[in-house]
């Protein structure tokens, strides 16, 4: 394992089961980096990002997040942020209030984190639309809140699990560069669970491919879209008749 791969999110022989078959999740995720999840429905995508999240807890084994052994910690105690492809805000809340949430659970900002706030708002492209509830955005912009809350949090990990399924192609692209540029800003450590193999590729540098409940390939983005492509994965891809190999 080098160093990067060390520091950032590890999966150290995490075992867990939700009653059929066990699930063995043996893998380290690069730190700094953007990680695709890909593999079959029901592979356990979400599933590995739940156990990172703490969500879901391991029958037996570690997690390690920038070597910091989280495996007991409560969601609250890791340093890891989560947005998920519905249902990321409250209804009845404000734009700049979900934002401030991040911030604080109970709503409770001072200055500091009110300009924290409107200076994500700005970053997102939001700015003007703090005051308006959920229902009178977008989807798009519904997600942008989402990652607006991810920069006032401020933590190093930040799992994407299918943030923009819903999205047209265009929109899609934009998110995903808004989430490139976001991480390159913060270097923060990305696991990001997508369906679609032009997606992982536009801003992944690493690639985790999971099948029946456990990791069978991983390593550089450039690999899984060469001719030398992990089996298992040209079998995945196998039936996607457009997927460009040149880069
Ligand atoms: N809350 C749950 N209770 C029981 N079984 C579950 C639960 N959540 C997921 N599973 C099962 O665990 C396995 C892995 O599910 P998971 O959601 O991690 O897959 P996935 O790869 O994210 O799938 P998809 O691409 O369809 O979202 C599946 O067999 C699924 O049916």
């Amino acid at each position: 394992m080098n160093a990067d791969a060390a520091s950032g999110v590890v999966l150290d022989k995490v075992a867990f089961s939700y009653g059929e078959a066990e699930m063995l999740f043996d893998v380290a995720v690069p730190q700094g980096r953007i990680t695709a999840i890909m593999g079959p429905s029901g592979s356990g995508k979400s599933t590995l990002l739940n156990l990172v999240a703490g969500f879901e807890r391991p029958s037996s084994g570690r997690i390690l997040i920038g070597g910091a052994d989280v495996t007991g910690a409560p969601p609250a105690r890791r340093p890891v942020s989560m947005v998920f492809q519905e249902n990321n805000m409250f209804a009845h809340l404000s734009v700049a209030d979900n934002v401030g949430l991040g911030r604080s659970p109970a709503l409770r900002l001072d200055a500091s984190d009110r300009a924290a706030v409107a200076e994500a708002l700005r970053r997102t492209g939001l700015a003007g639309k703090d005051k308006r509830l959920p229902r009178e955005l977008s989807g798009g912009e519904r997600q942008r809140v989402a990652l607006a809350r991810v920069l006032v949090r401020d933590r190093p990990v930040l799992l994407l699990d299918e943030p923009f399924a819903s999205l047209g192609p265009a929109l899609r692209d934009e998110m995903l560069d808004l989430v490139a540029d976001l991480q390159q800003e913060r270097g923060m450590t990305v696991l990001f669970v997508t369906h679609q193999p032009e997606d992982a590729r536009r801003v992944g540098q690493a690639m985790v491919f999971i099948e029946d409940g456990a990791v069978s390939a991983s390593g550089a983005m450039d690999d899984f879209f060469s001719n030398n492509a992990p089996e298992a994965f040209q079998r995945y891809i196998g039936g996607q008749a457009n997927i460009d190999r040149s880069r």
